[in-house]
């Protein structure tokens, strides 16, 4: 059997603990925090406050980060990017994709950028980049007989200019597997139009 014949053949083991995703971390509640967390992001991109709103508004979200560091856990039992539930896993360094398909097949997935992802008058090339090698987690994921891959590297092509704030189409796909080399492709559409495509190396490794 070759290595993609047998990789054709899907995972052998579990996914790893940290990658099976929970739904009940945080409380039902944590979406709607994250997803408060990023709509500060949103909103600090678009602000020009005078010093004295500037100094209030730090007062008010320093009482909250203290508030939060006062109930850390270690990142290994944190909610946020293991709610499997969650846009991004509740993750709110990432985009928030929501997965539409997900199979040894590959990822498809949705995607909203807004305000915080912007770049001038698109979406950010890295936050698109940022986006492809996630999913590029799920697509592997998949695809290694065992363990997980990472990420040797990742090349991003841009088509033409991402909007944001409205919703996109992501689907990305393990193409080809060499022993412990796993060729990924990636495409970003707004409808008909390419936005951007992505070609990567992940290499698997027997742990994250
Ligand atoms: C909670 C989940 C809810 C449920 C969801 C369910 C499923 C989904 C679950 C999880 C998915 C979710 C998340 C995943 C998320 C994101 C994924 C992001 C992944 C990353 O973001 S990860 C961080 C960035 N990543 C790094 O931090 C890597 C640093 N680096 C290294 O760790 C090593 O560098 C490594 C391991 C890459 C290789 O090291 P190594 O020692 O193992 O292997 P070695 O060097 O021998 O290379 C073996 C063969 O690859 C070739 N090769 C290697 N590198 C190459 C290159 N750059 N270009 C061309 N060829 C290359 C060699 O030439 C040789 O080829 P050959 O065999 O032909 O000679």
């Amino acid at each position: 059997m070759t290595s993609t014949q047998q990789a054709d053949a899907g995972r052998t083991s579990e996914l790893p603990k940290w990658a099976r995703g929970n739904s009940h971390r945080g409380g039902p509640g944590f979406g709607e925090l994250i997803e408060q967390v990023r709509s500060v992001m949103d909103a600090s991109r678009f602000i020009a406050p005078g010093d004295d709103v500037a100094r209030e508004l730090t007062a008010d979200l320093s009482r909250i980060v203290e508030r939060m560091q006062a109930i850390a856990v270690p990142v290994d039992d944190a909610a946020a990017d293991s709610r499997e539930d969650l846009p991004a896993r509740g993750n709110p360094s990432l985009p928030p994709f929501e997965i539409i398909d997900l199979g040894s097949e590959g990822v498809v997935a949705e995607i909203v950028f807004r305000a915080f992802h912007l770049g001038r008058l698109s979406a950010h090339g890295g936050n698109i980049s940022l986006l492809f090698d996630e999913l590029a987690g799920y697509a592997t994921m998949h695809r290694v007989t065992s363990g997980f891959a990472r990420t040797a590297f990742l090349k991003v092509d841009y088509r033409s200019l991402t909007p944001i704030d409205r919703p996109l189409r992501a689907r990305v796909w393990v193409e080809e597997i060499d022993g412990r080399k796993l060729h990924v492709l990636g495409t970003l559409h707004d409808g008909d139009r390419l936005c951007a495509d992505m070609t990567a190396l992940f290499i698997q490794v027997p742990d994250a």
